[in-house]
Parts: structure tokens; sequence; C-alpha cells
């Protein structure tokens, strides 16, 4: 019984059975199962695909076409896009945004998001939306508290204070008249009929799943009882009514595990215990957590590679214990010496991502619930604009937002090692699938 609920590893993923054909993907058990096989994604973090596809203003239509058209070729499947965005006084924000005050939309920007998945469609790749955001880049969370507590949206590339950001940003799951204008705004956007191809969003499988928000946090790292209890109310409920509109499609946090919960086990075990809630998903971030030092990497190498083992192994134990697959969605490293020029060597970044795709493959080779990766993030063709690589509205979007500079966490289209290490371990993922 252990084995069949995924309990016990060792036995390779259960062929998903050619009876399931569907076009969705789906869970079966600790797998994802797609058009009659076990389903692993070798996927990309593209925030920004859903702008490029806009036929006005921000949009570059060829662009995107070459963008996928690249990453198709070096085996890709999945991309993890930013679903919606709110225009925000925050300095280190997109611009424009999706929405322009509660109920005011950017159709351009929505149609962007349709051609998107139309492209996507005619390539056999999937994509998870996210539907909000912790962070200030595309507004988020804090931009709905400063329509609906008036509180200003401070900015915390400019505060420097991350730890009352979080608090407050952490508010908005327990106000009341936030939650009505998100869930509008879910519904507005899970209900879409695509106006490239007149698909319904509800019953094009090109979309995997919908995903509340980039990095949801209970607050900050001092998280009070209730605030978790809040945060872990607004998963599972958030996840049902989803899946009430939606009745196709996986649903999951967009959680980046321990790292996301507080440092509390139970927390993220908790939180994601909910039928509503389909998969699991974490972020690795050794640079940002502060146990890799990009201008001391000899020094802080080993410490932080053996942290990040644990972290992805003890994830992994974590959804065998919960009996659902999970998805490490996120994880990067800077340029050799900490350049955000896109002629600094990517030789440590080339040696973590080695050291992640081969932990993964090993563990998902396995019958492990590990059901693949998305790096951060996609840059392909962009370029940063800028002496000091920070973004200006009208600037190239690359895989880095506005919060940070253009070239910090990006993989470009002229990163040679690097495009060939994805493919080479995309192609060992794309192997399992039985
Ligand atoms: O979701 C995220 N996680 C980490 C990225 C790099 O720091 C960041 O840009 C993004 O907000």
């Amino acid at each position: 019984a252990l084995a069949v609920a995924g309990l016990v590893s060792g036995a390779a993923a259960a062929p998903v059975g050619a009876a399931d054909k569907s076009e969705f993907v789906t869970v079966k058990q600790t797998h994802f199962a797609r058009k009659g096989q076990t389903y692993y994604i070798a996927g990309a973090n593209f925030w920004y695909g859903g702008y490029l596809g806009s036929p006005s203003g921000v949009g570059e239509r060829a662009r995107l076409r070459k963008e996928l058209d690249t990453m198709k070729a070096i085996g890709i499947n999945n991309v993890r896009v930013l679903a919606v965005s709110e225009k925000t006084e925050m300095t280190s924000a997109v611009r424009p945004a999706t929405t322009n005050g509660p109920g005011k939309y950017d159709e351009d920007l929505l149609a962007g998001l349709d051609f998107l998945v139309d492209e996507l469609g005619k390539r056999d790749m999937t994509v998870v939306l996210y539907l909000n955001n912790f962070w200030q880049w595309s507004g988020g969370m804090t931009q709905y508290l400063n329509w609906f507590e008036g509180t200003p949206a401070l900015d915390p590339n400019v505060t420097r204070d991350y730890d009352g950001y979080m608090a407050k940003t952490a508010r908005f799951y327990a106000n009341k008249e936030a939650q009505t204008e998100y869930r509008g705004t879910i519904k507005k956007i899970v209900q879409r009929v695509n106006t490239i191809n007149g698909k319904s969003y509800r019953d094009d499988p090109v979309i995997m799943s919908w995903q509340l928000a980039n990095e949801p946090r209970p607050g900050n790292g001092k998280a009070s009882d209730k605030e978790k209890a809040i945060y872990t109310t607004w998963i599972a409920d958030t996840a049902q009514y989803i899946h009430e509109l939606d009745k196709n499609h996986l649903v999951s946090s967009g959680s980046e595990g321990l790292a996301g919960s507080a440092q509390d086990a139970k927390l993220f075990m908790a939180s994601h215990s909910s039928k509503h809630v389909d998969y699991l998903t974490y972020h690795l971030w050794p640079k940002n957590w502060g146990w890799f030092d990009s201008k001391k990497p000899v020094e802080s190498w080993d410490g932080a590679i053996a942290r990040s083992r644990d972290y992805l192994n003890s994830h992994i134990d974590m959804a065998k214990t919960l009996g659902k697959p999970i998805v490490l969605e996120e994880f990067g490293l800077d340029r050799d010496g900490a350049s955000f020029d896109i002629k600094a060597g990517t030789t440590i970044r080339d040696r973590f991502y080695g050291e992640i795709f081969e932990l993964i493959g090993r563990r998902a080779a396995a019958g492990d619930p590990i059901a693949g990766w998305n790096f951060w993030a996609w840059g392909g063709a962009g370029r940063a604009a800028n002496a000091d690589y920070w973004w200006k509205q009208g600037n190239d979007f690359m895989g880095d937002p506005p919060q940070e500079e253009q070239g910090l966490y990006s993989v470009f289209d002229s990163d040679a090692s690097s495009l060939a290490l994805i493919k080479d371990h995309a192609d060992k993922l794309r192997s399992l699938q039985k």
C-alpha cells in the first residue's frame, strides 16, 4: 500500500497507463501524467512571456516566437509565467501593468498572455501561470493593500526593510476586500477565452497549473501562529476556489518551501496538505539566503552546496510523506565574479546547475516524487540597457525582473555552456517518461 501511495521510493514511477490519454497534466499518486505517460518538467522561468506576446506597446511577438523556439530546441517543455501585474508607485516594479486599479485591466497585456499560450500550444509546451506576487516587482499583494488599506506601497529596495515589508504584505491574506478583488482577477483570467485561438483557458491543456502567487510567505521569519494559520487557510481556500472555477487544471501555491514557510516544516506540510493543492513547489537560492558568497566562491562553495543538497532532498522527502509530486520551480546563481556583465563566465553557475540536475535526475530515476525543475531564469536575447544594470521602462525584458540588476541570474542565448547543460539534463528527464 505504501509503495502504491508512493510513500516508499525505489520503485521507478509506474507507467501511467495508456488508458489515460488526457492532454491535461494530471497527478497520478506522486507523479505527473500527460498523454498517457509520466510527465517530467524541464522548465524555465519566463516571467515576462505574456508581456512579449502583447499586440502593442511592450509586445515583441517575433522575439517571443524566437525565444520559444530556442527553448524548445534545448528540450525545455514548460515555462513559469507571471499572469497578472498591478500598477504601483513602487520604483522597482514592471511597467505597464495588467491591472491599473481594481477591476481595470489592460486588454493588450491580457491578449499577450493569449498569444503566449497559443504559441506554447504550437510547440507542445506547457505553462504554469502565477496569479499574484508576494514581492514588489509586479505590484503584487502589497499593491492590493495600498488599494484596500490605503497604506503606502513601500518598495523594500528603497526602504531596505524586508522584514517590515513581509510582515505587512502578509496582511493581504486576511483583508476581505483585497481577497474579493484578487478572486475577481482570478475568475477573469481562469475563465478567459483566448482571443487568438478562441479556446477557453479552462479547456486548454497547454496550461499545466494555476499558481496562487509567486513565493507567498506567511509573513517574515518570525511569523506568529496566527499569521501561519491565516496563511494555511488562505492557501486551501484559494486553491479550492480555483478548482471550483476550473475542473481541468492543477493548482499549486508557488511556495519556496521551508525558506518561504518561516523555516517551519510543520507549516510547509500543513499548508500543502489540503486536497485542493495538487502538487508541491520549492525554490533554491543559496546566494539570496546567505549560504553562498559569490565574491568568495571557493571559501563558500562547500557549505553552500551541502546546504543545497540537504534542501533539495528534504523537500522531496516531505513530498513523499504528503504523497504529492514536488517541482523545484526556481533556482539560480550569479555569474562568475558576481558580475552582471553578459561577457562574464558562468563556470560556477554551470557547476551549481549540474549538481542540481544530477541530484534531481537521480531521485527521479529512483521513482521519488520529484517531478522536475524550472531554472531562474530565461534571458534569451534580452540585453541590459544601462551601465548600472537597472531596468527602466522601455528596456528589454529578461530573466531578472525590475527589482534586480539585469543580468544577475538570467541565462542568455549566448551562454552556450549553460544551454548545453540544460539540454543534456532535459533530455535525461524526458527519457524517464513512459
Ligand atoms: O521569485 C523570485 N525568486 C528569486 C528571484 C531571484 O532573486 C526573484 O527575482 C523572484 O522574485
